[in-house]
């Protein structure tokens, strides 16, 4: 990684110096009055400031340090400002702090500790970013309730918009867990049909024997235990949206009755003689191979053609760039709202563990993860343990050096752009190249 920005404010270059040498973890850029001050801080923009209030022309005073506070917090309100002041200066120390300061420390300075005030202020700052980032993506977030910020999503998103309007029978492909339910949903609601029914019925979960009387009804004494008339989930989603989870696990018999339905567009009962007009918005979903079921014989391939009018496919969350940690901040604000617990934060490591686990319970598998550790850390900060994550499979490296520095190359790059939100100039910056280069990697990589 490369070092983070530290503006040091400082009119004594003895100190200046000295600063420069024991915060050599960061990388420091001085100034020694006002002017300089703002110059850099628009230039680098760093996240951590520490200031002497005693700037010329008024060194001996604090009018100069307090005005650059001001300014400081007005271009950009998020810095960190920490105010590095004499023992005397205490009156004006609590005005800056009561300005918006985030922080002091005394002089004569002791590096070890005002490393580690510096340190929080900068996971703050990353802290609250993310969570800027998060409220708004949601605020942005195309279909209520979906967050994302990977290019492939919001394809998605954006198809979903698009077909939504229409009647279009739509089949979500998508691992277990990856968001078909909330993307139907999404359907659903952005079509004219929100104001009736959203009908869901998952074709795994129902015995074999008992679907076809759940889908389309029937009448009394159709069969043992048929005690009244009662009318299937296809009807009772009339005018509305019917979703079909996991299509992929239909019997054979029960898909010929779905394909008749398809194509007329009525319902029989069991053991009823009428047929009933259903106007209803059909999507599907499976995590299945279709096309490899209907290859195999298990999937008609004439209901397969009906129910691909428009095909979505949701790629799973390891395939998503940097949606991973933004999920877990997510769900770790949701899970802190509804279990009562002050607002936590993921220690750095654990983000680290989050971006570098590969999910293969998808978002389901996170959103489960997250709630554990909320409930189960001990503090404030969610670390790696309360995770609980299995330890990541030791891969099958390649021993050849070309592909294995073509992989890490490619891996840090597409964590480089997504921890800078795609900023080619950020992820520039924290790989230590220059632009063009890292223009010239992504042509190399096939990343657009
Ligand atoms: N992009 C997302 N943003 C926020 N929450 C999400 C996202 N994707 C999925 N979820 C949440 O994850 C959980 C699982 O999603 P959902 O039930 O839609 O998955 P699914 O693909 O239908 O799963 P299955 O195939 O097992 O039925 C739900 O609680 C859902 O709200």
């Amino acid at each position: 990684m490369p070092k983070r920005k530290l503006l040091v404010v400082e009119d004594d270059t003895g100190l200046q110096r000295q600063l420069r040498w024991s915060l050599d973890d960061f990388d420091v850029v001085a100034a020694g009055d006002r002017e300089t001050a703002l110059t850099l801080l628009r230039r680098h923009q760093p996240a951590v400031v520490t200031m002497d209030l005693g700037l010329p022309p008024d060194a001996d005073g604090a009018s100069e340090g307090l005005a650059l506070l001001q300014q400081i917090l007005t271009i950009a309100p998020d810095t960190k400002v920490i105010v590095l002041s004499g023992n005397r200066d205490r009156t004006n120390v609590l005005k800056a702090i009561a300005m918006g300061a985030y922080d002091f420390h005394q002089k004569p300075l002791e590096a070890e500790l005002l490393r580690l005030v510096i340190e929080r202020a900068y996971f703050l700052h990353a802290v609250q970013q993310d969570q800027r980032r998060i409220l708004q993506i949601e605020a942005d977030s195309p279909l209520a309730g979906i967050i994302s910020r990977d290019p492939g999503m919001l394809k998605v998103c954006r198809n979903v918009e698009k077909v939504a309007p229409s009647s279009a029978t739509v089949l979500l492909l998508g691992a277990s867990g990856s968001g078909k339910e909330l993307i139907a949903r999404g359907l659903h609601r952005l079509s004219p049909r929100n104001d009736k029914r959203f009908v869901a019925i998952n074709c795994a979960a129902i015995p074999e024997h008992l679907l076809e009387s759940e889908l389309f009804g029937f009448e009394k004494g159709a069969f043992t235990g048929a005690v009244r008339q009662t009318p299937g989930k296809i009807e009772l989603a009339q005018g509305g949206t019917f979703f079909l989870d996991e299509i992929g696990d239909m019997a054979m018999a029960l898909q010929g009755k779905l394909l008749r339905f398809l194509q007329e567009r009525v319902i029989e009962r069991v053991g009823g003689r009428s047929e009933i007009p259903i106007d209803v918005r059909i999507v599907c979903a499976t995590h299945r191979n279709l096309k490899g079921l209907v290859n195999e014989g298990t999937f008609r391939e004439d209901l397969f053609y009906r129910l691909s009018e428009i095909v979505l496919v949701i790629p799973s969350l390891r395939e998503r760039m940097g949606d991973a940690v933004l999920l877990a901040q997510h769900f770790k604000n949701r899970f802190c709202a509804t279990e009562g617990r002050a607002t936590m934060h993921f220690c750095p490591d654990a983000l680290i563990a989050i971006e570098a686990y590969s999910w293969p319970g998808n978002v389901r598998e996170m959103e489960n993860c997250i709630k554990r550790a909320v409930i189960m850390a001990e503090g404030t900060q969610i670390s790696t343990s309360d995770l609980g994550l299995p330890d990541a499979p030791v891969a099958d490296e390649s021993i050849d050096l070309r592909t294995a520095r073509n992989a890490a190359e490619y891996r840090v790059m597409v964590k480089a752009l997504a921890r800078s939100g795609g900023n080619i100039a950020k992820a520039a910056e924290m790989l230590g190249v220059s632009r063009p280069t890292l223009y010239d990697l992504m042509a190399h990589h096939g990343i657009k």
